[in-house]
């Protein structure tokens, strides 16, 4: 008996793993595989790269395989391209019982996603804001007879972040049944644990991995400390460091706005690098276009923001390099999580300026690893410092002068009006915010100004009096 099939699972499944290259399960597939097998709701926080998916897919495809029907399970996910990635994962698994499968991401076309849902696929993958678009304009579809509902990288969909997803996820759990298994996996789940408990509510089975650090052991941690800037010299240092040292290369940059992200991109590009950009100010097929050159190694070094910085697989990547500190440890530890993957060895450097120290403080405390400086000739980055900045700020300027600023604002107006909000009335109650706001700051400025001037009144009166005694004290012991 192979050791998947000890976990409960057919033979049929083992041999898919084996054709895989999978052969032995890692200790979180070890553990919660049965657990689902059994029927249990489960809680699964491993590290990145330790084998997540397969531990929450191959149980659904055991389950499915013995009483097929659709749609049997549903699984959501912060982002699109990891809704694919996880679908391709089910498609490979599931491929002897003829699976199907329907990916449903925002940025693609709904009519054809209408029509495939109808179709009642075996498996749904989908980000919360298309899915819950589809409920509550579709009828076409129901979901009542749903098995498992999954929910990879579940801490950040119930945290509210820049994208929140409360409301849509509030629309989706209404549209399941309350009698289902729910699988919630991620590699930070314990900061968001009592408010994922209410969503698996039949006392789930809740595995995490047995050490303290939070990041594996076969990633290198390394940081630098630069002023910002000299920042994209280094970086640009980095990168040809790379280039020339080993043969066979690729580097994830990660990067806080999809401005910067753009303008590094360009000037990476300057520099002859091969650079593609993923964020979301793209159109999603040109996301999908970049992270495909980037998979296949056409395109050596992928710049992105935090919308790649979540369960995205790609062997390849040997190096993670963040352009910022992260605010957040878990960041840090999903954004370097891209390298080191199932086994294999990664660096991560981060660039640190006087100001983030506190920050790579808060990253090592919380997840228990210290990070070790990286050494950089500096006089090789001094060399190329001015024909990095030139090189930046003529990017800055091209940028400035095409539309960019202006899409990102007809995005937000298109999003506001997706969620049933008017953009002028939505602008004129910000700048009202705005003038309140300003107008509390002001007086808070005042009643503390008040303040200070009584308790210098207050002092100047103590010292007077004071003073006063020490003279009349002076004049009693004057012969
Ligand atoms: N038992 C196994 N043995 C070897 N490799 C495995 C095994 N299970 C999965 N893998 C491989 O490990 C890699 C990482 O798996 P996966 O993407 O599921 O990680 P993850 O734990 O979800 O990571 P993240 O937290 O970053 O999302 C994949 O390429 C996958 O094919």
């Amino acid at each position: 008996m192979s050791d998947f099939s000890a976990l409960g699972l057919s033979e049929w499944l083992s041999q898919q793993c084996r054709q895989m290259g999978i052969n032995k399960p890692t200790p979180v597939q070890q553990s919660c595989v049965p657990a689902i097998l059994e029927g249990r709701d489960c809680m699964g926080c491993a590290k990145t790269g330790s084998g997540k998916t397969a531990a929450f897919v191959l149980p659904v495809l055991q389950k499915l395989s013995e009483d097929p029907y659709g749609i049997f399970c549903l699984v959501l996910t912060p982002t699109r391209e990891l809704a694919y990635q996880i679908g391709e994962q089910f498609r490979v698994l599931g491929r002897p019982l003829g699976l199907r499968d329907c990916v449903v991401v925002g940025g693609m076309n709904m009519v054809a996603q209408a029509l495939e849902l109808s179709k009642k696929p075996h498996v749904v993958i989908a980000t919360p804001g298309r899915l819950a678009d589809h409920i509550r304009s579709s009828n076409t579809f129901n979901m009542r007879k749903l098995r498992f509902l999954v929910l990879d990288e579940a801490d950040r969909l119930l945290e509210q972040g820049c994208t929140d997803f409360t409301k849509d996820l509030e629309v989706i759990l209404g549209a399941v049944p309350a009698k289902r298994q729910t699988l919630l996996f991620s590699a930070t789940l314990t900061d968001t644990l009592q408010e994922l408990k209410s969503i698996a509510l039949n006392k789930p089975f809740y595995w995490e991995s047995q050490s303290e650090v939070r990041t594996v052991d076969e990633l290198d941690q390394r940081y630098i400390l630069v002023a910002e800037k000299v920042k994209d010299a280094y970086l640009v240092r980095l990168i040809q460091k790379f280039q020339t040292e080993h043969e066979d290369w690729s580097i994830m940059i990660f990067t806080s706005t999809c401005k910067n992200c753009q303008i590094l991109n360009m000037m990476l590009r300057e520099f002859s690098f091969p650079s593609v950009a993923l964020h979301s100010m793209m159109k999603q097929k040109q996301r999908f276009a970049a992270l495909a050159k980037f998979k296949s190694s056409i395109f050596k070094i992928l710049i992105a923001t935090d919308v790649a910085a979540r369960g995205l697989d790609i062997p390849t990547v040997q190096v993670v390099i963040n352009h910022n500190t992260p605010g957040l440890p878990k960041i840090y530890v999903h954004r370097v999580g891209r390298t080191a993957r199932a086994g294999r060895h990664g660096v991560s450097i981060t660039l640190v300026t006087q100001y983030d120290i506190h920050l790579v403080h808060a990253i090592e405390e919380q997840n228990k690893a210290k990070l070790k400086e990286f050494s950089v000739a500096e006089s090789e980055v001094l060399k190329i410092l001015t024909q990095v900045n030139v090189t930046r700020r003529e990017c800055e300027i091209k940028l400035e002068s095409s539309d960019f600023d202006e899409k990102k604002e007809i995005n937000k107006r298109k999003q506001m009006i997706l969620e049933g909000k008017d953009p002028d009335l939505e602008e004129k109650r910000k700048a009202e915010l705005e003038k309140i706001h300003k107008q509390k700051r002001k007086f808070k400025e005042k009643i503390q100004e008040n303040l200070q001037r009584q308790k210098d009144i207050l002092l100047k009166k103590k010292l007077l009096k004071k003073k006063r005694r020490q003279q009349k004290q002076e004049a009693k012991e004057k012969p």
